[in-house]
């Protein structure tokens, strides 16, 4: 993770999403729900966690019974939305594919 990442402007914002079908920004973060089934949720996290471990950037996770909520934004960049936002939605996505978890 560098140090004091650029922050994105709006439009590389807006194009970078254009890229990431489901996610969807909320203020300075983009978020992702997907359905999990009988707690499926914990394994996909786990999963997630390991691969946040390696890359240095960690998503706010939500847990619920049936479905899991990721939001990520740069706190290096003052809670700005950087390209580790989106390398890190990237690879969200193929986690909770490889899981079987379903995009709501
Ligand atoms: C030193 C450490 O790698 C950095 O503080 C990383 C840790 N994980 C992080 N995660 C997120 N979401 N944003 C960051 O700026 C960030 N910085």
């Amino acid at each position: 993770m560098p140090q004091n990442p650029a922050p994105l402007s709006d439009k590389d914002i807006a194009e970078r999403l254009a890229q990431a079908p489901g996610w969807a920004r909320q203020g300075d973060e983009i978020t992702r729900s997907f359905a999990t089934r009988y707690h499926g949720g914990v394994a996909l996290i786990v999963h997630v966690a390991d691969v946040e471990r390696l890359i240095g950037h960690h998503a706010d996770i939500d847990l619920r019974w049936d479905h899991v909520r990721f939001a990520i934004t740069t706190h290096d960049a003052g809670h700005k939305l950087t390209e580790a936002d989106f390398d890190l939605a990237e690879r969200i996505d193929a986690i909770a594919a490889a899981h079987g978890a379903h995009p709501l």
